[in-house]
Order: C-alpha cells, then sequence, then structure tokens
C-alpha cells in the first residue's frame, strides 16, 4: 500500500505548524524509514498515518483512496510502540491472537495464525510463556507479531528498539528488515538513530523542524546530502564544516578558485575523507588537541590558526598530542553549501 501526503499540515495548539505542508510518497512493500532529531514531528507523521491525529489541512492517500478523513479502525494499519503494550497477563499465543479475538474469529483460526505468526518471528518456542517473562527483545518479537495478525496494509513502528540494549537493537533491526522483507508490507519506521535507519531502510526520509529536509536511499544521504543540515545528521563521527577561508591557499585547485567565485562559504568534508599530507601540499593544517583510540577506530581532534576545530577518522595515528599536521583530501569528497546552508553542486564537482 502506498501511502500519500497532499501539502499536509499540523497545528496541536492552532498557531504553530508541528508538520509544515509536508508533500511524500511512502512507496508499496517498502520499508521506510522517518529520520529526525527530538520533537521535528516524526512520531506526529506517523499518528497521522495511523488516523489517530488528524490533519489541520492536507489530504492523506492510500493508494488512490483518500483517508484523511477515516477513522483509525478503517484504516487497517498495525501498529508497535516502543513500549511494547503486551498484555501481561495474557500468554504469547493470546497476545499474538488478541487482535483475531476482537475480530470474532473462532479459537481454532486465532491459534493457528497466531502459531504461523509466532514462527514468523521466531517466538514460537515460547508461545504459553507471559510477556513477563521474556527478554525486551522477545517481547518486541510479540508485538510485531500481534501487529500482523490482521494482514494489516501498513505496519507502522514507533522508535521500536529504544528500550534495548545496544547489542540487541542491532539483532532486531535485521529480524524487522527480515520480517519486513517475508512478508512485503509497507513498513514505516520512525527512529532518531541514523545508524538504525541506514541499515534497515529502502529509503529514508529526514525531518527537521517538520519540514522534510530530504527523502532518499541512505547511501545518498551520506553521499549527496541536499543540505547543511543532512550533511551534518548523517554520518559519525559529524562532518566537518571548514570555512573556504581556512583552506591553504598554496594548495588551491582550480575546483576552489570557483567555489569561492561563486560564493560558497563552507566546504563539507567527512573525517573519514581527510589524510595526512606534506604541508607544502596540504589543504588545511591543525594542531593536534586529542586522539582517541577506541577498538578498531581512531579519531583525531586538531584546530586550525582560526580556531576550526577538525575530525580526522581512520587515519594512522604517527603524530602526538600538540603536533601540527597538514591534511588534504580528494576533491570529489567536497561538499559545497553557501550561507543559507543549502547545497550547491559545482560543475567541476560532480
Ligand atoms: N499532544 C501534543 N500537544 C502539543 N504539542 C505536541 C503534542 N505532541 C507533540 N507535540 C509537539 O510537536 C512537536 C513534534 O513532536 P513529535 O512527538 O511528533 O516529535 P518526534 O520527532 O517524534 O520527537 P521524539 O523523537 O522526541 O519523540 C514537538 O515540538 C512536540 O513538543
Amino acid at each position: 500500500m502506498q501511502v500519500r501526503f497532499e501539502d499536509v499540515s499540523l497545528s496541536y495548539d492552532g498557531q504553530k505548524n508541528v508538520l509544515d505542508h509536508l508533500t511524500f510518497t511512502l512507496d508499496s512493500h517498502h520499508l521506510v524509514s522517518i529520520l529526525g532529531p527530538s520533537g521535528c514531528g516524526k512520531s506526529t507523521t506517523l499518528f497521522l498515518i495511523a488516523g489517530l491525529l488528524r490533519v489541520s489541512s492536507g489530504k492523506i492517500y492510500f493508494d488512490d483512496k483518500d483517508v484523511t478523513k477515516l477513522d483509525a479502525v478503517n484504516r487497517n494499519i498495525g501498529m508497535v510502540f516502543q513500549n511494547y503494550a503486551l498484555y501481561p497477563h495474557l500468554s504469547v499465543k493470546d497476545n499474538i491472537a488478541f487482535p483475531l479475538k476482537m475480530a470474532g474469529k473462532n479459537k481454532k483460526e486465532r491459534h493457528q495464525r497466531a502459531e504461523e505468526l509466532a514462527r514468523l518471528v521466531h517466538i514460537d518456542d515460547h508461545l504459553e510463556k507471559k510477556p513477563g517473562a521474556l527478554s525486551g527483545g522477545q517481547q518486541q518479537r510479540v508485538a510485531i507479531a500481534r501487529a500482523l495478525a490482521k494482514e494489516p496494509d501498513i505496519l507502522l513502528m514507533d522508535e521500536p528498539l529504544s528500550n534495548l540494549d545496544a547489542k540487541l537493537r542491532v539483532e532486531m533491526r535485521e529480524e524487522i528488515r527480515r520480517i519486513q522483507r517475508e512478508t512485503g508490507i509497507t513498513t514505516i519506521f520512525v527512529t532518531h538513530d541514523q545508524a538504525e535507519a541506514l541499515s534497515i531502510s529502502d529509503s529514508v526520509m529526514v525531518l527537521n523542524k517538520g519540514i522534510i529536509q530530504q527523502k532518499s536511499q541512505a547511501q545518498d544521504l551520506y553521499e549527496n546530502p541536499a543540505n547543511q543540515f543532512v550533511a551534518q545528521f548523517i554520518g559519525d563521527p559529524e562532518i566537518n564544516l571548514i570555512a573556504l577561508n581556512d583552506f591553504e591557499q598554496t594548495a588551491e585547485s582550480k575546483l576552489l578558485q570557483t567555489a569561492r567565485e561563486k560564493n560558497i562559504s563552507w566546504v563539507g568534508i567527512r573525517p573519514e575523507h581527510l589524510y595526512r599530507q606534506e604541508f607544502d601540499q596540504s589543504l588545511i593544517q591543525g594542531k593536534v588537541e586529542a586522539i582517541e583510540i577506541i577498538a578498531k577506530d581512531r579519531l583525531a581532534l586538531l584546530k586550525t590558526e582560526t580556531g576550526q576545530e577538525i575530525r580526522v577518522a581512520d587515519l594512522p595515528i604517527d603524530f602526538e598530542k600538540g603536533d601540527t599536521i597538514g591534511l588534504t583530501c580528494q576533491e570529489r569528497h567536497f561538499l559545497f553549501f553557501n550561507d543559507q546552508g543549502d547545497r550547491v553542486v559545482l560543475a567541476d564537482d560532480e
């Protein structure tokens, strides 16, 4: 089922738009993440799709059907929340079967379907247990199975992995991907965690302050951010935004000269794209302020003479704190931004 917003705005107080004229299409049978910082409007978007909130203006379509005014119960949606929301007094099997009971299905049918779904989410060894006897990851498996019980057209997941520890989060995100692929159900996954969104989604919609910043495939967000916000939000450690004036002019190329002519203010360079270079050929020089080595990750923090901080990742640490070193980067990795934070693609930059 395709989900389409047409110029949708939502205001909780009748004054300020929490979602501001959103227009987007989420493709059928895809897993799409809505990603953004806290308070950007992710859950609000999800609740509008679910029919738990009403738009202030605009229209929502499921395929060609206008569902803007349709109640939640008539939208055929499955929902999974952060806190699982299972019934503690019911067994795993009865939790999964509960929506079918409400729909008046007979016991045999209910149990058959619950067992089938339990197998799908790999919880079939625990059918008779109560939720309290399960781990967080197992409880979330039950919640997913329950959400799928009525064969919804769309599965909505609101930060479903936030309550799990780091290792389990990684395991469960792979599981969600697998379950989505096996069922083919259109899934909309809300998260503030970029690694989560980038790793499991067919496409990612980045929101900030109720406005869509970019909607594209994960790798594209990293390689081709539409603006400074996306460039800074995607990528860990965060991208360096270096004032063009901070570059050493001795090694300046034609591309950087063009950038100056086009009034580029900032050059974005990802920490992993910087490497060491002799002073006379380096783009930028800085004093090493800190070196951080955590397992396989190596990170250095430098400061230029003008006080600009530069993060460098994945480089051989053949220098010490206090050393001044030269750095450079291949031009194909430059990302140019103007003063308004918009991306500017220079002809030579293609
Ligand atoms: N019921 C409400 N009444 C008034 N304002 C609300 C209500 N729910 C959310 N908001 C506000 O709307 C904005 C968007 O909230 P929303 O919960 O959609 O953001 P979010 O991106 O899901 O954030 P988080 O990741 O923190 O859950 C926030 O500024 C929030 O304070």
